[in-house]
């Protein structure tokens, strides 16, 4: 049996990250990936998905294009070409990954990882191997928490990411970032989009202006919302579906798409052999250094169902190795957390919501624009922009930046510094607008549009 110091289930974002930390320092490691090196994100997460995004927005640059002049002849989008191209990159992306493990000299083991003690993983060809530290980063997995006739029939979005061609009509279950980001990328590319939500609002969590405003830019860009209602059944005639709601409506699809959250991976691990605690998700419990209740056991990323972002993964793994391989003990802050949502128009949050602000901030200024862009101005597009800032006025201190628009995505990492740095109301006002852009207006608040006093 070959022993190790390290052995990381799982070759995702966290696993990667913390299996070439470790061996920077120099600890032996073996990492154990059963399907794809990179993990959720690279190969049917984060990076397919926003290639697609960029693909479904020429949809708009050429209506736009139209209003500066541009005479565009009849376009055609071919999505078998652009799902070629895609995997194409995803495989490079996955040599990369390889390349660099093996560089920092990590041992690769291609299979499924169980446990036969706290110190002993059984690989599915039989191999064991033996570590004096375990760190579990196996990710999360789409999630069938409904259950209605044929749901057999529906995709996730790893589905989604096989699909051969653009479904006519799609039928979306759920209103998280999935459920969005891949209703627009439908949208735009052209089919006819229904998302059926059970509540009566989309992006859970979110800003209460952020998620009006998106939900009105949705229903704008031609998506149809069913709020209040949740999938009865499903039955297929010929090559479509017939998809029922709980209201009896009916919807034809060609494609029904769930996308209703995902659970972490701890089912086939063998973690009750170990005495693993989980918490009432199925995620492993683990303390701030991301240390099971087992000594030697560690998790990071989507299975510890703490922040379930690519960065977070990466900073946590990255956190694990420089404490137990690098003698330098590192916490990772899960506050303050920049995210994007990649719907179009955009999404880009970070900070306390004005829900959660007024909680703790009794006295908060709450500064809106609404604009439209000035690309919009001879396009004639209907987009509109929002940012929202939220200010203690007791200490000036900003609290959060929420907004909508082209490129918010990009503008939030830089407002994350800020925000990160304690920026004030002050700070702002003395920062030199950049004109003309959009993002000029975080700096040119000069009234509250409301004010709290709690
Ligand atoms: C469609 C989609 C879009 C997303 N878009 C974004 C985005 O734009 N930005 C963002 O920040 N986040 C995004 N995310 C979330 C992001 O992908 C995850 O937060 C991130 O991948 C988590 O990394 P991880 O290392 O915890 O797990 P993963 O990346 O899921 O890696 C876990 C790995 O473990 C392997 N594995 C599981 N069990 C075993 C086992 N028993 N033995 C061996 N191997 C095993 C899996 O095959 C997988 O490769 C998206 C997620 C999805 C599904
Ligand atoms: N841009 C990004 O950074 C990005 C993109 C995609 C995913 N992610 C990450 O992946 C996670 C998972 O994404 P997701 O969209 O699957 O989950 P989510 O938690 O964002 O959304 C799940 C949606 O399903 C709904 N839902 C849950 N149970 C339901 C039920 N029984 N019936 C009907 N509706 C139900 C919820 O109300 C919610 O609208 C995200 O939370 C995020 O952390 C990030």
């Amino acid at each position: 049996m070959k022993n190790f110091d390290l052995i990381v289930i799982g070759g995702g974002s966290g696993g990667v990250r913390a299996a070439r930390i470790a061996a920077n320092h120099g600890a032996s490691v073996a990492l154990i990936e059963e399907y794809r090196l990179g993990g959720t994100c690279v190969i049917r997460g984060c990076v397919p998905k926003k290639l697609m995004v960029y693909a479904s927005r020429f949809a708009h640059e050429f209506e736009d294009a139209k209003g500066y002049g541009w005479s565009i002849g009849e376009t055609q989008f071919n999505w078998a070409q652009l799902k070629l191209k895609r995997d194409h990159e995803v495989a490079r992306l996955e040599e990369v990954y390889r390349k660099n493990l093996l560089a920092a000299g990590v041992c690769i083991y291609q299979g499924h990882a169980s446990f036969v003690d706290s110190k002993t993983i059984l690989l599915s060809n039989n191999e064991t191997l033996s570590g004096s530290h375990i760190l579990i980063a196996t990710g999360g997995t789409p999630v069938a928490n409904d259950d209605y006739p044929n749901i057999e029939y529906t995709i996730d979005s790893n589905g989604f990411f096989d699909l051969d061609h653009l479904p006519k009509k799609v039928v979306i279950h759920g209103a998280g970032y999935i459920a969005l980001e891949f209703a627009c990328i439908f949208r735009l590319l052209g089919s006819t989009v229904d998302i059926i939500v059970r509540g009566d609002n989309i992006l859970r969590g979110f800003d209460s202006d952020i998620q009006s405003q998106l939900k009105k830019e949705l229903i704008q860009s031609g998506i149809n919302f069913h709020f209040g209602k949740n999938i009865q059944s499903i039955a297929r005639l010929n090559d479509q579906f017939l998809v029922t709601l709980d209201d009896d409506t009916k919807l034809d699809a060609n494609c029904v798409l769930r996308a209703v959250g995902r659970i972490p991976n701890t089912q086939d691990l063998n973690l009750e052999k170990v005495g693993i605690l989980l918490d009432s998700k199925g995620a492993i419990t683990v303390n701030d250094y991301s240390q099971t209740n087992i000594e030697g056991i560690y998790a990071v990323g989507d299975v510890t169902n703490r922040v379930n972002l690519t960065p977070m993964a990466i900073r946590e793994g990255h956190a694990f190795a420089d404490t137990v391989f690098g003698k330098n003990p590192r916490l990772v802050n899960h506050s303050l957390v920049p995210t994007a949502v990649f719907t179009s128009p955009e999404v880009g949050v970070v900070g306390l919501t004005e829900e959660q602000a007024l909680i703790q901030y009794p006295e908060l200024d709450v500064y809106i624009a609404h604009f439209r862009p000035m690309k919009a101005t001879l396009s004639g597009a209907q987009d509109k922009v929002l940012f929202k800032l939220l200010v203690d006025r007791a200490t000036d201190k900003v609290l959060g930046f929420h907004s909508i628009g082209h490129d918010t995505g990009e503008m939030i990492q830089l407002l994350g510094i800020a925000l990160q740095m304690k920026v004030t109301k002050k700070d702002l006002d003395a920062t030199l607008a950049v004109h003309p852009t959009a993002a000029e207006e975080w700096v040119t608040f000069r009234t509250p549009t409301r004010q709290h006093n709690i």
